[in-house]
């Protein structure tokens, strides 16, 4: 895919993997509509990216995407701004323990609304212009992870939400392509606790630095996977040195008897 006058919806651009994305995307001639929940931070980085852009490539708006109303009336005046939307990439997330309801609100519930909100704006067969869903998951979609299980439990969900969509035997009618972006661990703020309880076991887990994903490989495999338009695979999982890769999950049975059984 050609991503030169592409036009892109975001959250959670502001920093971090959704403003690292972001500013490829721009680079790459795609125009972007960015949300996030600080306002004077997302106002300045869309003055700074006018300027260097283009006024009419970038557009931000202050939104909580955990309140259902703020998400739609945000994701339409995308619509309205761009005239339609292309690539949809619900980014936003929190990674603190300690609050749960936050978490799978922000994590699961507001990026399957996101989801369905840019599915019924793109469904050809509904007078969309068809496009692609871009779910920003983690390695913690599909393993257990136990220092961090509400996190977790939050991931899992929207791998299930959005693999089970693109199993929808009318999608190709509809025009949508889905991904899941399964990363290990990039160093962002998320990464960087400020309080304990933010992890449940802040003291057992060890992430060998070597495991850490540079910033730079994160972004050209996202960009690799964007371009990519043949793949029937949902989930793409960016390791540290693999460049990213499109794979299927498997459940193994735990007799022994090696009988995979291939999940999505
Ligand atoms: N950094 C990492 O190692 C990994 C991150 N991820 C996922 O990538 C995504 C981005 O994470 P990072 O950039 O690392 O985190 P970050 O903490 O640097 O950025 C999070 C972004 O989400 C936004 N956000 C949070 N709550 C929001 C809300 N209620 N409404 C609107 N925006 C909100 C923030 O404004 C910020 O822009 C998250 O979904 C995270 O779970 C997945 C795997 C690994
Ligand atoms: C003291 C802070 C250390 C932070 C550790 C870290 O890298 C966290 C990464 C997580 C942030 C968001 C995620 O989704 C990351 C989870 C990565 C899961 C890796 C699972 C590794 C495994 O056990 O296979």
């Amino acid at each position: 895919m050609d991503l030169t006058g592409k036009r892109v919806f975001l959250t959670g651009g502001n920093r971090g993997l959704g403003r690292a994305i972001m500013e490829a995307l721009l680079s790459e001639g795609a125009r972007v509509y960015f949300c996030s929940l600080q306002a004077e931070k997302g106002k300045s980085l869309e003055a700074e990216l006018q300027d260097r852009h283009g006024s009419s490539s970038v557009f931000f708006r202050q939104c909580d995407v955990s309140d259902a109303d703020q998400l739609k009336k945000t994701f339409d005046d995308a619509v309205s701004k761009l005239g339609w939307v292309d690539i949809c990439i619900n980014n936003a997330g929190i990674m603190d323990e300690r609050k749960m309801e936050d978490t799978i609100a922000v994590n699961a519930v507001a990026q399957i609304r996101g989801s369905q909100l840019a599915l019924d704006h793109m469904r050809r067969d509904r007078g969309g212009r068809g496009g692609v869903i871009i779910n920003v998951v983690s390695e913690t979609g599909f393993k257990p992870v136990y220092w961090v299980p509400v996190y977790t439990a939050s991931k899992h969900a929207v791998l299930g939400f959005t693999t089970s969509w693109a199993k929808n035997p009318r999608m190709s009618e509809m025009g949508v392509r889905w991904r899941c972006v399964c990363v290990g661990s990039v160093d962002t703020d998320m990464i960087h606790p400020t309080e304990e309880g933010q992890m449940v076991d802040q003291s057992t887990f060890v992430i060998p630095f070597a495991l850490l994903i540079e910033m730079s490989e994160y972004v050209a495999a996202f960009l690799k996977m964007l371009r990519d338009q043949a793949h029937d695979d949902v989930i793409f999982e960016i390791q540290n040195g693999t460049g990213g890769r499109f794979r299927k999950r498997q459940i193994v049975d735990s007799d022994g008897v090696s009988n995979p059984v291939t999940v999505d």
